[in-house]
């Protein structure tokens, strides 16, 4: 790697350099960037606007355009003794991105440590071309209530185990801040990110988030919003929004860890939350438990498949959907047209498939849309759009 690198977010030298180019719109400022997303959105759910309604979307919310990601997915790179935590450059150079200013700073230090401790522990980094090699990834997560961390080591085998067990007393004492530490057996030769087999080498095995006093939990595997900042004023505004409507009972489908639902639960209101991943569902149940809600269902369960086996006579007053970037699908579309609740919450990380399921949700209309920009330096956003029936 280069040494002079400048390394401010406008000027990422990193990019400047053609070393990583994740975030593409980084040279612009992030008010011109989440203009062209906010052009993107109208431009796409324009036929779902009535004319002379532009009001119906409101302000965008950004938040910091630097030290915002709770999140690095680090590939291990180099040798044993001089391992490189970054990327493979474009040009297939290993790049050193522990300095990526798109962590905080505390984070970066700590991915400093990490390569240290990686060559420390005399772990060989995985080699795809020669299928050689140990450790893969290393995956860092990190809670915005308390800079705790959540460390997880992807190995090839349970060869390297040992070797982290025996440095691991040391980092720990130094940064007691890492609450859950854990290996991921990865074995296939692929640039697949993560095994089935999870081994947890610390009594804890969830790290506790909070935002807005609602206590969340981020397990290894189950999904969590990477932009802490935003992703709090995004479950803050569905709270407010769905107030307005005094439901008395919710479903909250693809809830992941439960940050909708559990945002705008009460004790007088009946939450359903559904998710494929059990172990986030399983975070989603304590988080209810430590709420003291006691009208709450979380099921590990598809959503299309919970929704089909459900007749209108259990209609909730109100449903929130998150769903993946393939969107919800027609099928469950049609299952929310025929419940026909009072409203529909709907939560996009993907413009093109909000607009394609708006097709066919029927007899609602858009009364709200809200950006939300996540993921800024990217194309990607975040909508709120509430749909209220005709
Ligand atoms: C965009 S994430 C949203 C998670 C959550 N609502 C949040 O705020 O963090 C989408 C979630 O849908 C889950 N998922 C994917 N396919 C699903 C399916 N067929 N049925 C239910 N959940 C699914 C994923 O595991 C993931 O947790
Ligand atoms: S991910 Fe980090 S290093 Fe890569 S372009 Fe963005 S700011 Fe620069």
């Amino acid at each position: 790697m280069s040494a002079a690198i400048v390394n401010t977010i406008k000027q990422c030298g990193y990019f400047n350099q053609g070393q990583c180019l994740s975030c593409r719109h980084i040279q612009q400022p992030l008010a011109q960037q989440v203009a062209v997303k906010t052009q993107t959105l109208q431009q796409l759910l324009a036929p779902f606007i009535p004319a002379n309604s532009v009001e119906l979307f409101l302000p965008p919310i950004t938040g910091d355009d630097s030290g915002f990601r709770n999140k690095a997915k680090m590939v291990v790179l180099g040798a044993a003794h001089e391992p490189v935590l970054g990327i493979i450059s474009p040009s297939g150079e290993a790049v050193d991105l522990c300095d990526c200013l798109l962590y905080p700073a505390d984070m970066q230090a700590l991915l400093h440590r990490l390569t240290r401790f990686v060559q420390q522990a005399g772990l060989p980094p995985y080699r795809v071309d020669k299928a050689k090699g140990e450790l893969k990834f290393i995956l860092l997560t990190r809670s915005q209530v308390r800079g705790e961390y959540l460390l997880r080591f992807v190995l090839r085998s349970h060869n390297g185990i040992e070797r982290i067990e025996r440095e691991l007393p040391a980092l720990l004492a130094e940064y007691p801040q890492i609450k859950v530490v854990s290996v991921n057996i990865q074995p296939i030769h692929m640039a697949i990110l993560e095994g089935d087999e999870e081994i947890f080498l610390t009594e804890n095995t969830r790290l506790e988030e909070r935002f807005n006093h609602v206590p969340l939990f981020i397990r290894p595997k189950s999904f969590f919003q990477t932009n802490p900042q935003v992703a709090a004023k995004l479950y803050q505004t569905a709270r407010e929004w769905v107030a307005e409507f005094s439901p008395r009972s919710l479903w909250d489908l693809f809830c992941g860890v439960g940050g909708f639902g559990l945002h705008c639960a009460s004790k007088d209101i009946t939450l359903t939350g559904i998710e494929i991943e059990a172990e986030a569902i399983a975070c989603a149940q304590m988080s209810a438990q430590m709420m003291g809600l006691e009208n709450v269902s979380f099921m590990a369960l598809d959503s299309t498949d919970f929704a089909k086996g459900k007749s209108a006579a259990d209609k909730p007053d109100l449903i929130i959907v998150n769903p993946p970037r393939r969107g919800i699908g027609e099928a469950l579309c049609q299952s929310l047209s025929e419940f026909a609740p009072k409203a529909i919450l709907y939560s996009s990380c993907n413009p093109k498939t909000l607009a394609k399921d708006l097709e066919h949700i029927q007899g609602y209309h858009l009364t709200k849309v809200q950006l939300f920009d996540l993921f800024p330096h990217t194309d990607h956003f975040e909508v709120l759009a509430m749909l209220v029936k005709d």
